[in-house]
Parts: structure tokens; sequence; C-alpha cells
């Protein structure tokens, strides 16, 4: 028998791998910025669905192993869609498909042919035609609601507005919308030109471009759309395998992924082994194949678990791997004065772009895998997101390598680093340290912070060149140097102008932008927002105390400590005062109230439902801004209550809480 001890171990690891995973869903399907490959994040959801199936007792609707990892976006309008968009369960090798097809077999009679097809490296949309006319586009979201991007999805000239029929029909496609190869290149070339950050990948640059509020800015990028699946479809279509709907949608107008056929598994191992290569010959990226049971009487038969159908698996292609020399161990210092170390060496060509540099992560990184200058490497640029140092070939360690020593000292400003307990990250505590300042200044005026146009990194760079700036309310001091900033070689009178007008522009910012941008410990884009739409003004912020902090959604005490420390600073208080008094006093244009129709409740879901599963149900809730909770107390706002609800019901009876059943929790998100 397992100890009490390993047990608490094994659930404090489980813990931990699902909150890694919850924040690299945020940054992967919120913010389009991951911080990890892809690779790295199938692995840890490999080792999470290990775990929870050795111990099941740990086993949690909520883990991610189970949900769709997507979140809505603030500002769109929420569609819940007619059927849950799925996820993928996914294959790594030859033995995951046989395995596969093993499954597959046991649940049906009869022979199983499979359709493969590209997985397009993008992002789903749902289309909705009533009458053979395009009356909707959507997101996936997370699954269950997806956000409305009708206006968008019109800007794509390969999506028919009205479906060639000779009957009037009514559908739902899901298809792949994506960013070409060369257009992703244009547009990263045109962004730099901007000032702009570029994109990390076409996927995040179609997911970027889709999900804009403004359609204009959609309609101004190189997307495109593949088809690869009926949702739903009336009774004209009479529709009975994958394969044949190809042809049907094909010939209503829509641009279809190419699909091919086979009776086994093991040619289907052969093409995808054969697509490893083939594959960068393609105009698009895709990130594997993904293969499907062809008949639908097979596939309802087959059924779908909460996250993804039991009739299809994604095979993933194997991360690309570079074998390098490092030359040198660099440090750069962040805007939080996190030191990054990172490996520069010989130029490599991977995954189809060459890079001379990538991420050690941190000190404890270097210090487990023991990584050495002079070491050869294997370098990882899978998911193309920020190449990173996966591991060193030990047998090839030159006999003169020695052990990297962590910088004990700031390399730009040399004041002794700290590391707070807990934490991996070292620091540089100097708040004057100008490697901070730099990447202060560069975090407010971008673009997911104040989003000033045409000042970027290199501007920031000029301007603390010519002590023109020293910090953040400098900017906002500008105005009044129109002369010496003329006079600067690089920039022009034009570019000075709209730089100027960029900046006075930003002082219209929702609040959110300068929580934000201030970079306070902690504190992300979304905790700025949840602070933003909560206070509603820089005053009233400054004044919160630590209670009102940590009941803030997903607030945690370490985030609601941080913000105190900040707060209560006298530096920070002095910049707050700084920027105020340069008419930098921004308001928040939406406050908690007209957020999600469950915002800020706790609500228990009970019964058996007709509709959703109960798990949907709450992720909606959640989707909405609410809390799921498992049990109902004094706490509870409102019980949704399906057949057989027994105790819970009885319990929120007695306590006088709201009950609703199914069909009027539908009715509530209809006002959503
Ligand atoms: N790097 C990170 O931090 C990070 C974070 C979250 C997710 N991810 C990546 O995203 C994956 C999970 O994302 P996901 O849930 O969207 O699953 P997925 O991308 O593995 O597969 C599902 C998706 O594939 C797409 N697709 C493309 N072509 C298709 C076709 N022909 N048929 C069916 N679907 C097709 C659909 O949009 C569908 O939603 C992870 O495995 C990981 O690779 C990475
Ligand atoms: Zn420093």
């Amino acid at each position: 028998m397992k100890s009490m001890k390993d047990h608490l171990a094994i659930g404090q690891e489980i813990e931990s791998l699902r909150q890694r995973l919850e924040q690299h869903n945020y940054n992967y399907y919120v913010l389009d910025k991951p911080e990890i490959t892809d690779s790295e994040y199938d692995a840890l959801m490999k080792s999470l669905k290990a775990l929870e199936a050795q111990y099941p007792e740990y086993d949690s609707p909520l883990s991610p192993t189970k949900r769709v990892g997507g979140e809505v976006l603030e500002g769109f309008t929420k569609i819940t869609h007619e059927m849950p968009l799925l996820s993928l369960d996914n294959a790594f090798n030859a033995e995951d498909l046989r395995e596969f097809d093993k499954r597959v077999k046991k649940e049906v009679s009869g022979d199983v042919s499979y359709v493969v097809e590209f997985k397009i490296d993008g992002l789903t949309v749902a289309l909705k035609y009533v009458e053979s006319n395009l009356v909707t586009g959507a997101t996936r979201g997370n699954g269950v609601v997806g956000e409305e991007v009708t206006n968008n999805v019109k800007t794509i000239k390969s999506i028919p507005l009205k479906l060639k029929t000779e009957e009037a029909v009514d559908l739902v496609v899901r298809g792949e919308v994506f960013m070409p190869k060369q257009g992703f290149q244009k547009l990263n070339e045109a962004q730099i030109l901007m000032g702009k950050e570029a994109f990390a990948n076409p996927r995040n640059a179609a997911a970027g471009s889709l999900r804009q509020l403004d359609s204009k800015i959609a309609a101004a990028r190189p997307l495109d759309i593949f088809v690869f699946e009926v949702i739903s479809s009336s009774q004209n279509l009479s529709l009975t395998s994958h394969f044949e709907s190809f042809e049907k949608l094909k010939a209503m107008g829509f641009k279809m992924v190419t699909p091919v056929k086979y009776d086994d598994i093991e040619s289907v191992i052969q093409y995808c082994n054969q697509m490893i290569d083939e594959r960068h010959q393609l105009p698009f990226e895709i990130d594997g194949l993904v293969i499907k049971v062809d008949d639908f009487e097979q596939r309802r038969h087959l059924g779908v678990t909460s996250k993804s159908p039991k009739w299809a698996i994604a095979y993933k292609f194997p991360a690309e791997l570079a074998e390098t020399v490092i030359s040198e161990i660099r440090v750069q210092v962040g805007r939080t004065g996190v030191l990054t170390p990172l490996a520069e060496f010989n130029p490599v060509k991977v995954a189809g772009s060459i890079i001379s540099r990538a991420t050690l992560h941190n000190k404890a990184y270097i210090a487990e895998k023991d990584i050495r200058v002079g070491d050869t490497v294997y370098i990882q640029k899978a998911g193309d997101v920020i190449p990173a140092v996966v591991s060193v070939k030990l047998d090839q360690r030159p006999e003169s390598a020695q052990a990297y020593e962590f910088p004990t000292k700031c390399p730009i400003c040399e004041t002794a680093v700290i590391q707070i307990e807990g934490e991996a990250a070292v620091r540089c505590p100097n708040e004057e340290c100008p490697a901070k300042i730099k990447r202060k200044l560069t975090h407010f005026v971008s673009r997911s912070a104040m989003n000033i146009d045409g000042v970027g990194e290199s501007v920031i760079d000029t301007l603390l060149e010519n002590d023109l700036i020293e910090s953040i309310p400098d900017l906002y001091c500008l105005s009044e140097k129109k002369e010496a900033l003329i006079a600067i070689e690089r920039l022009g009178e034009k570019s000075v102008e709209n730089m100027l007008k960029a900046i006075e522009e930003s002082k219209q910012n929702d609040l959110y932008r300068l929580i934000h941008g201030l970079g306070i410990p902690l504190i992300g884009e979304k905790a700025a927002k949840s602070l933003a739409q909560h206070f509603g003004s820089l005053t009233k912020l400054l004044e919160a105390d630590f209670e009102t902090l940590r009941n803030i959604n997903d607030f945690g005490d370490k985030m609601a400590y941080s913000l105190l420390n900040t707060l209560s600073s006298s530096d920070f208080r002095l910049q707050i005062d700084r920027l105020k008094a340069l008419g930098v006093d921004l308001k928040s244009q939406q406050t908690i109230d007209q957020e999600g129709v469950f915002s800020g409740k706790t609500v228990v879901v009970t019964g058996t439902m007709q509709k959703y599963t109960r798990d949907e149900i709450k992720s909606i809730i959640e989707a909405q801004g609410g809390k799921a909770s498992g049990s109902v107390s004094k706490k509870t706002d409102m019980v949704v209550a399906g057949e057989n609800a027994g105790s819970k019901e009885e319990k929120a009876k007695s306590l006088g809480i709201r009950i609703i059943s199914e069909a009027e929790f539908e009715e509530l998100l209809k006002k959503a």
C-alpha cells in the first residue's frame, strides 16, 4: 500500500501539473503567446493523463485532460454551439495509432475505413448556414461557448456566403482558419516595419487576426480556410459518410482539405511517416494528420468523451530537433528584473528556420541538466515558439567544459541578485537598473499593454540614449520636446508626429491596459482586467485592501500580496501621481455587472440534464465569469437542477437559494 506521504506527494504533483497546464492554456488560447513548445505541452499533458489513470481517486471533471482548453475573449458576443466543438485525442507514434485502431475495432462491428486529413495549424471556426445563407461564424472558445466572429469570417474570400445548392439547406460546418506561410512572412515583415511585435507563428497570427473586434483588421490579413467536418445538416442532405460529404461540400462551394481513405491502420501509418518530411513542401503549416472513422453510423456508435470524439485521433509529427554546440551563455534582464539565461551557438536549421540562440529558462534548469559552454546540445523549436535547449549529449562533452556558474550580480548594473524562496527566478532588485527601465518602458508601450503605435523597442532605445525619458510618465512629457525629437536623425518629423499622437491617444485607453502596462509582478493582462472591472478607477484601486483583493476572481494570496506591496511603495505612488497630473487617469470602460450572466456568482449544478452534460454547464458558468461549486452552502447564489437532483436541491430550497431548470439556464444564456 502507498504510504500517506506518497499519496500526498502524488496529489500535489497532479495539482501542480494541472495548474501548469491551465497557465499554458491561457498563454496559448487567450494571449496567443505560448511560452513552451507544443511538444513540451503535450508531454506535460501525457504525464498528467498517466497519473490520473493510475490514481483515479484524484480524478476531476475540471482537469485539463477533460476539458477543451480555450476561453472566450472579452468584448465578443458569445455563441453557444449547437453541438460542443471538441478537441482531439493525440497519437505520437505508430504504436499509439495501432492502439486507436484496436479501441475502434472493439466497439464497432464490420470493416472500418479511415479517412486521413491534414491537421491544419490554425483555429477552428463553426460556420452556420440557414437556407443556404451564411448566418454566423464562431470560434471554438471553450468548446461549448465560442466567440461570434461573423463579420471577420465574411472577409475570408474562400468562405461562401451563399451555398450552391438546388434546394435550400441548413448546415453547420467546421473548418480551420489559417494563414499561409507566405502571407505570414509578409505580415510579419510589415509588423516589424510598423514597430509592432512579430507573431510567433502562423497559428498565432491567424488566431490573433480572426479574434479582432474590428473586422477591418481581419480583412487586411491574409486568412484562408479549409473546411473539414459537417457538424449538423438538414435531412435533405442525407449524409452517411465523411468521405462522401466532402464531395457534396465541395460542390456547395467550400474549400476542403484533401482527404485520403485507407482500409487498414498499417497503410495509415505508412502515410503518416511519409508526410513527416513532405509537409515542408506545403504552402501552409500542418502540425500532424487527423485520422477519422469514415462511416457516420460507426461514429455514432463510438461516441465522444467530454473532450474529444472517440472516432478520431490526431497524429502529431515528432518534434524537430537540431544539434549544435553552445559557444556562450548570456543572461538577459527582464522588466521585473528576472535574469533569463540564453545559449548562443552556431546557427542551425530547426523546423524550417535558422536560429543561433535558445532559452535556458532559468538557473535551476541549467543546473538540473548541467548545461555547459562547449556542450553539444539538442535544440527544439516545435510549434515554432521560443527555441529551447532540451538536452545535452554528455558523451560529447569536452574535458575542459566547466560547470556553469549563474551570475551572483546583475550583468547590467552589478547589483547583487536575489532569489525569493519557492521561485525559480533570480532577480536584480535594483529599481534603477537600466535593463529593467528599458524593458518596463517597452512593456508599457507594447500591444497587449498601452498599445502605443510607432513606439517600439528601438524607439525606446533611442529615447533613453538621448536622455529624453527615464521613466514611464516621461513618455507623456515628450510633446514638449518635439524639436529635440525631430533633431534625432533616426526619427523623421512625420514619425515623431505619429508617435506623439499615439501617446496622446493612449490617454483614452481602458484602465486595464494601464494596470497591465505598469508591470506589477504576478499581475498579467487577465488579472489587470479583473482589477479594472472591479475597481473602475486608479484612485479606487489604490485604496484596495488585502481581503478585497484576494476575493477577486482568480486571485490568490500571492497575487494579492504582490499587488499590495507595489501599491504601498512610495515610488509607485509617485509614478501614479505624475501620470494623473499628466492626464493619464484611465477609467474602466466595463464594470463587472455587464460581464457574463454568472459573473461573481457561485453556482451549483446537480441532477441529470437533457441537453448538456453537467461538465458542460459548469464550463459555461465559468466561461461567463461564475464559479461552479460542488456543494450547496449559504454562499451559493444559484442552483441549476436537472432531473432527480436530490439532496442538493432540498438543501438549496431550505436555504432559500434560487433554483433554476436546464431550460431556464438556457434562457439566461440567451440574455448573455
Ligand atoms: N505551447 C503551449 O503552451 C500550448 C498550450 C495549449 C495548447 N497547445 C497545443 O494545442 C494542442 C491542443 O489544442 P487543441 O485542443 O486545439 O487540440 P489540437 O490542436 O491538438 O486538435 C484539435 C484541433 O485540430 C484542428 N484541426 C485542424 N485540421 C483538422 C482536421 N482536418 N480535422 C479535425 N480537426 C482539425 C481543429 O481546429 C481542432 O480544434 C496541444 O496538443 C498543443 O499542441 C500548446
Ligand atoms: Zn540590474
